[in-house]
């Protein structure tokens, strides 16, 4: 499946905040035609009215996919109006964090077949992870189509169950925030020991960016690369200590912050 054959039948955007501008800026400028967009949201922001898609201005009869993009809070109101957004060919693609497929299967009829996505911001610039998982009705076909679209935009995995979902936006969805987080306090504890604030910010983002294309190109995993910068008894191992501290350190903090990601995801889908 390819994205010539989305683009011929079109596609739905409902909702185009944060999650769905990133995605929608990542199709644009990998090549996507706006013509073949229609977005749907009440309040379009002037860059969505300045990229030429459809915005608020009917849905085609047949589009290939329709994308939900709304908050798990706002799926109530969202909801009883999805089925319009397509036709019995038309799979169903929501990215909201908690909604559950039976969610969907209730408002839109069993047969239709329906992927639950979990992407991440970075497929603003073609650099995103998504993971899927579909209904009974998602063919392979199906999956290959939600697989074309978010390919555009980064990385997909499947998954291989429903279960794994909340799990996965504890890690990727919601993780893009925590690497973010890092940025600022890397850069703070820069600051705190004498740096001016602009070089430290360069320093930490240009950090954070190279570790983490290392991690990815590099054909060793992130635990050599980690020993690769740990001079014996040099500063690395010193800093180290603080961060790998069982107790007080990194791995219990990111364990309970992924936690209490991944329980709001079920939370939220109750
Ligand atoms: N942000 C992220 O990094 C990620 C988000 N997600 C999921 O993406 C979804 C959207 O999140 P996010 O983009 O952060 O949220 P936003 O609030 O930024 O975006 C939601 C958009 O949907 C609009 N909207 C609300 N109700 C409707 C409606 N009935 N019809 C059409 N549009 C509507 C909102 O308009 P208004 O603001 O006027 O209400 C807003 O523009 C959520 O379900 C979230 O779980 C998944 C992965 C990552
Ligand atoms: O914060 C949220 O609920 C959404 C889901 C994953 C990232 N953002």
């Amino acid at each position: 499946m390819s994205m010539a054959a989305i683009e011929e039948r079109g596609m739905v955007l409902l909702g185009c905040g944060k999650m769905g501008s990133a995605m929608l800026a990542g199709w644009l400028s990998g090549g996507m035609s706006p013509s073949a967009i229609w977005v749907l949201d009440p309040y379009p922001s002037d860059w969505l009215l300045s990229t030429g898609v459809h915005v608020n201005d009917g849905v085609p009869a047949n589009p290939a996919i329709a994308l939900i993009a709304v908050k798990p809070q706002m799926m109530g109101d969202a909801l009883p109006s999805m089925a319009a957004l397509g036709n019995a060919s038309t799979v169903f693609l929501s990215i909201a964090a908690g909604t559950s497929i039976s969610a969907f299967e209730t408002a839109l009829g069993t047969d239709s077949p329906i992927i639950r996505a979990m992407p991440n911001t970075p497929a603003a610039i073609g650099r995103g992870i998504t993971a899927i998982v579909g209904n009974v009705n998602a063919t392979s076909a199906h999956m290959d189509m939600a697989d074309a679209l978010l390919c555009a935009v980064g990385q997909v995995v499947r998954l291989e169950g429903e279960h794994q979902i909340d799990a996965v936006t504890g890690v990727s969805g919601s993780g893009p925030a925590y690497v973010f987080h890092l940025i600022e306090t890397l850069a703070a504890a820069g600051v705190a020991e004498g740096l001016p604030a602009d070089l430290a910010m360069k320093l930490a983002k240009a950090t954070v960016g190279g570790a983490g294309q290392l991690a990815e190109d590099a054909d060793e995993d992130p635990s050599q690369l980690r020993v690769n910068v740990t001079s014996p008894n040099g500063t690395t191992h010193a800093a180290l200590q603080v961060l790998m501290d069982e107790e007080t350190g990194l791995p219990p903090l990111l364990r309970r912050a992924v936690k209490a990601a991944a329980d709001r995801g079920r939370e939220l889908g109750k």
